[in-house]
């Protein structure tokens, strides 16, 4: 009897699924929908079969439940792999089935080299989840994120953490909500708002740069300058935080957090970092969410992490909020925070739950990624003293170092040179590495000539692409040349998949790189508003810091072992990077 009813349902449940699923995949909703279905036949099937079988009653239902749930799951493994629309694409098949062993990445942090090496062994397209598809063509960047992309919603990972009372502008996937509210944060990032901004990037870094004196080892006699064991080390990963941070505080808020003063960090960045693993977790993980609660109950630290984080947030728009009388007034330098929440052409004003958002949105997303870079330049000319000399050779070209430094002197025409260590550091290692999730919309798409069915997850993966070999030559090396026209020119000849005249030509230039292959800033309705910023305070820090110090790793720092423990949470995560520093005469 067994047997037979578990063919007998199989077989309905298989098709009833392959009708229900067939356009595209099941949600949660829909997967536990379709179980009880599955139970529901095989109960009234084994009440059936069981007639005259009285006493078997319980015991043949917990088994007809058994039997249904699982039923119920193999159908639904069958239909992923067999019949799922995505079935065709390439991938583990483990992925095919679950999304879990995607998760699980994210949990032991190596998300960014596991999707690396997918596209290395399935190629150009790789199936990541069930319902999940990673892109490395250049040839589709533009119907994924560029302006052909304009009906892409960003995906489920973007829901995050369910606790959150309001949507940032990030978080937010609702197209016509994000425009609105995007176009306020544009007013705060404008030309002018920057220029205006500049000189308080400058301030922060006369704080850093007093700081380096003081913890240098004076270079003309080579003795320490101060009677610290540790005078001239110092940890650069902590530093570029510190300034990044104090930056974006100031010219979102108008306040700092005092970080390059003190040389410490403040509750914030700790707060960040802790809260940011259980979410980044359970963004990537949808069914994960609704037990957030309970999940954070086995992470405490995680947990006051994440209160904390968002007091601090909360706190910080209070202060900004009891300004704001004042800053009406002209009284005081307006900021970032004045544009974003002034009444524009939206619908309705933002609510104060979303000001919090926006208002933990600027400084994580404007901090993290600019710290990260700067370190990562510094890890890479720090490997190579020529690379270091040309580019200090080029600053002092540019800026005397005793006048008022401005960016314009450091324009690309002007120091061509610190542009492509900046562009390559972003492109060996883009603080968020991961693809940028975007969702197909209910008629399904085209990406390159294939047809993407409804409610897709689809991206680029960023790193996987800015390190192919056919976009890039010498894909894994640091060469800030490529992004120098004249120095591309050379015998050389590439590896690109060239579509058109003006590629032809790019492949026969000695360091071949495709410029739609760099979207560490993503492209499209989803780009970084602070793009243009970050290469003012990258441009300004290196020219600031290289004019006035040298540097090299300090003695015993393992620069493998740095490169090789960068994790993937959210954004990159690195750990310290010791340098030794010496003022310049
Ligand atoms: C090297 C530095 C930076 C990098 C590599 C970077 C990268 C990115 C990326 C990849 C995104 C898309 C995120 C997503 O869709 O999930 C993004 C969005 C964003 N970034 Fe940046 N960013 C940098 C610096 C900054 C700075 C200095 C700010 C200033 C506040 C900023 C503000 C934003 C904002 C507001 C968004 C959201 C845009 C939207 O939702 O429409 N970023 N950034």
């Amino acid at each position: 009897m067994g047997v037979n009813l578990a063919v007998a349902v199989a077989a309905v449940a298989g098709l009833v699924s392959h009708q229900i699923f067939r356009k595209h995949e099941p949600t949660i909703r829909g997967f536990f929908a379709h179980v009880l279905l599955v139970n529901l036949v095989v109960a009234f099937g084994g009440r059936i079969l069981s007639h005259g079988h009285q006493h078997a009653g319980p015991a043949l239902y917990a088994w007809n439940l058994n039997l249904g749930a699982y039923l119920g799951s193999l159908v639904l493994v069958v239909y992923r792999l067999f019949f799922h629309p995505l079935q065709r694409y390439p991938g583990p098949w483990l992925c095919k089935i679950t999304r879990f062993v995607a998760s699980w990445h994210v949990i032991t942090q190596d998300s960014h080299r596991w999707m690396m090496k997918l596209h290395e062994k399935y190629g150009d397209v790789v199936r990541v989840s069930p319902n999940e598809l990673s892109y490395i063509n250049v040839s589709v960047v533009e119907s994924i994120h560029g302006a052909k992309a304009g009906k892409l919603a960003r995906g489920p990972f973007y829901a995050g953490d369910p606790n959150r009372p309001a949507d940032s502008m990030l978080s937010t996937r609702d197209l016509v909500e994000h425009r609105w509210r995007r176009k306020g944060w544009e007013r705060g990032f404008g030309t002018v708002q920057l220029r205006e901004f500049e000189p308080r990037v400058v301030r922060h870094l006369d704080t850093l740069v007093r700081q380096f004196q003081a913890m240098a080892i004076c270079d003309s006699t080579g003795s320490g300058s101060n009677s610290n064991s540790n005078s001239g080390l110092v940890d650069m990963t902590a530093w570029a935080e510190y300034f990044a941070y104090d930056v974006m505080s100031d010219l979102a808020f108008s306040e700092d957090f005092g970080m390059l003063e003190q040389g410490r960090p403040s509750r914030y960045i700790g707060s960040l970092h802790g809260a940011t693993r259980v979410l980044t977790i359970a963004a990537q993980t949808p069914w994960i969410r609704p037990l957030m609660n309970y999940i954070l109950l086995l992470d405490p630290r995680a947990k006051q992490c994440g209160l904390d984080f968002a007091r601090i947030s909360k706190e910080t728009l209070d202060r900004r909020q009891a300004k704001a009388q004042i800053l009406a007034k002209g009284e005081a330098k307006a900021d970032m925070f004045a544009y974003i929440s002034a009444p524009g052409e939206g619908p309705r004003a933002l609510t104060q739950a979303e000001l919090t958002a926006d208002a933990a949105l600027l400084i994580a997303a404007g901090a993290v990624s600019t710290a990260l870079a700067i370190t990562f330049i510094f890890y890479y000319l720090c490997q190579d003293r020529g690379k270091y000399e040309r580019l200090q050779a080029e600053i002092d070209g540019c800026w005397d170092g005793k006048t008022a430094l401005e960016v314009s002197q450091l324009a690309t025409h002007a120091a061509p040179y610190l542009e492509g260590c900046i562009n390559e550091a972003l492109r060996l290692w883009p603080p968020a590495p991961n693809g940028m999730q975007r969702r197909t919309p209910a008629e399904g798409i085209m990406i390159g000539d294939a047809f993407v069915p409804p409610e897709t997850q689809i991206s680029v993966h960023t790193m996987a692409i800015q390190r192919d070999g056919r976009w890039f030559s010498r894909p894994d090396e640091f060469l800030p040349e490529r992004w120098i026209e004249s120095e591309r020119e050379g015998a050389l000849g590439g590896e690109g998949n060239s579509e058109n005249k003006e590629e032809n030509e790019n492949e026969n230039k000695k360091f071949n790189h495709h410029p739609r292959a760099f979207i560490p800033f993503t492209i499209g309705q989803f780009a970084c508003l602070g793009k243009t910023l970050a290469y003012q305070e990258l441009k300004l820090f290196m020219a600031k810091v290289v004019r006035n110090f040298d540097f090299e790793f300090a003695p015993g720092f393992d620069a493998k072992a740095f490169e090789r423990d960068v994790k993937f949470k959210g954004t990159l995560l690195i750990g310290p990077m010791m340098l030794k520093l010496k003022e310049r005469s």
